[in-house]
């Protein structure tokens, strides 16, 4: 098949090398003229694991192909996927302005008829918007072609996000019209083991929505979690305990029960908030989704409130080693990364910190400038040098099996705050170390 793919971010290339690899004639368009100037020539925007060679091997095949020219994308192909930005503000209220400039364009340039398919996340109705304005731009012009509009939200996760796109748990398909269906099905079908389970065929708003109640879904049980953590850390039991007990229960399963630093990156946050905007305008009050964001926000301070508690108040001067910054392992990815807010706490408090992040710190650089009160570090170890305690914000593999001898004999003050649980508090605490986990080990906040 011939696609038209419009966003080169972590999931439109991903998707768009993905597509490539299976054989399909690709190409894939970025309003950012610098960022496909650098594809061209293999240069990678982001960092995500396996993705460059994915990339490389596009592009020497002749199957995957990058431009900055949204007519030649708007004429390519067969099937032309939105991947753009939709961004919420502090209220939860979506930004689609990126993705109606391409339907915009789309309408404009089009020359024959093409299912498009809104793979941004985009609150429900979206869809109807964007085959309002392809019927618009159409009239104008006085074409007649057919476009139908399909909704195919994406639920990749980064950092593992070629892995995701090759072998999806699910896919949707928000559709009507036959034909949108049924290319969809085709092309679809190879990505699956068993495509009558696997390939959800649904009307548009329902796809629209399923995407957002998925994020939510995943963001209550992160938050779920941590106030259990809060719960087992006063009441002298551990969360690691818990979580075993209660994954193996099938009615519940093992997965995204982790008690953490909180939840970042750019999705869980956004589209929580924009559900229980969205909701809030059809006068539905969300409650359990405006606890899970509370719960959230507190719990990014966390670790900090656990270090104030170890320096009895008294954090000013102090210099904390910092492992990880990114919102989770294998992405150079910092929205709304939990590090950023540990920063903030610790530099208000006249901390210092010495931080290393195997691919984030360019990325957290230019977020947070240059300043005096931080070391950007080339090694883990590098950042213990001088410091008087270590927390650990990304459980990145290089962190996870460290030698507890020399970081008790590097920390002026020997103790972990392991905000990601990774670590065997009795390994650590035998090395001569404090440890302070989340909802396991010294975390009693009274
Ligand atoms: N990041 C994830 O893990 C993830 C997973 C599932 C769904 N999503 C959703 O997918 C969408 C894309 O997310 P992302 O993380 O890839 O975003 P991103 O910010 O990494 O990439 C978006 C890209 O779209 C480009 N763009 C903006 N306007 C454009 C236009 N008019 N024409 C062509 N390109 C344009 C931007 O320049 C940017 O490169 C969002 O709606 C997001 O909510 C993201
Ligand atoms: O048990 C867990 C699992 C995750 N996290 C944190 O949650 C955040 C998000 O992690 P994850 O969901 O793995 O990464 P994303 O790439 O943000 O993926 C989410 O957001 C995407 C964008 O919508 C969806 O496509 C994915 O299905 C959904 O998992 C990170 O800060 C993790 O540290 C926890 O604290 N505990």
């Amino acid at each position: 098949m011939k696609l038209a793919i419009f966003g080169a971010g972590y999931v439109g290339l991903s998707f768009a090398a993905c597509m490539a690899e299976a054989g399909h004639d690709v190409l894939c368009a970025d309003a950012d003229a610098s960022r496909i100037e650098g594809l061209q020539q293999g240069q990678m925007p982001l960092h995500e694991p396996g993705l460059e060679a994915l990339v490389a091997e596009g592009l020497a095949a002749g199957r995957l192909r990058f431009t900055a020219d949204k007519c030649a994308a708007s004429m390519h192909g067969d099937v032309l996927f939105i991947v753009v930005n939709t961004p919420a503000d502090a209220e939860g209220e979506v930004d689609l302005q990126h993705v109606m400039a391409v339907a915009r364009s789309i309408g404009q340039h089009r020359d024959r008829d093409a299912v498009v398919v809104c793979k941004s996340t985009a609150p429900v109705g979206t869809a109807e918007q964007v085959e309002a304005v392809l019927r618009d731009e159409l009239s104008q012009r006085g074409a007649v072609h057919r476009i139908a509009v399909a909704v195919n939200p994406e639920f990749l996760r980064e950092g593992s996000a070629v892995r995701d796109c090759r072998q999806p748990d699910r896919v949707v398909i928000g559709a009507a019209d036959p034909a949108a269906i049924d290319l969809l099905t085709q092309l679809y079908a190879p990505f699956v083991t068993d495509p009558t389970k696997q390939l959800l065929v649904m009307d548009r708003r329902s796809a629209e929505l399923t995407k957002y109640a998925a994020n939510a879904m995943l963001a209550t049980r992160i938050s779920f979690m941590n106030e259990m953590a809060r719960v087992a850390g006063h009441a002298g039991a551990d969360i690691e305990m818990v979580r075993r007990g209660i994954g193996s229960d099938r009615r519940i399963g093992p997965d995204f029960l982790q008690a953490g630093a909180g939840y970042g990156g750019s999705c869980l946050a956004k589209d929580v908030r924009a559900l229980r905007h969205a909701a809030d305008r059809d006068g539905q009050v969300l409650r359990i989704l405006s606890a899970v964001e509370a719960a959230n926000h507190e719990q990014k301070g966390r670790l900090f409130d656990l270090m104030t508690h170890h320096f009895e108040g008294d954090i000013a001067h102090k210099t904390i080693a910092l492992w990880g910054l990114a919102f989770k392992p294998d992405t150079d990815d910092m929205r709304d990364a939990p590090s950023l807010v540990l920063l903030e706490r610790l530099w208000a408090a006249g901390a210092r910190v010495q931080v290393h992040d195997p691919a984030a710190m360019p990325n957290a650089r230019a977020i947070v400038g240059e300043r005096g009160d931080v070391r950007w570090c080339d090694t883990p170890e590098d950042a213990l040098e001088g410091a008087d305690v270590l927390a650990l914000v990304t459980e990145w593999p290089v962190f996870r099996r460290p030698a507890f001898a020399r970081i008790a004999s590097t920390l002026k003050t020997p103790a972990i705050f392991d905000g990601r649980n990774v670590y065997d508090a009795v390994e650590v605490e035998a090395a001569g170390i404090a440890y302070y986990g989340i909802g396991r080990g010294r975390s009693v906040l009274r």
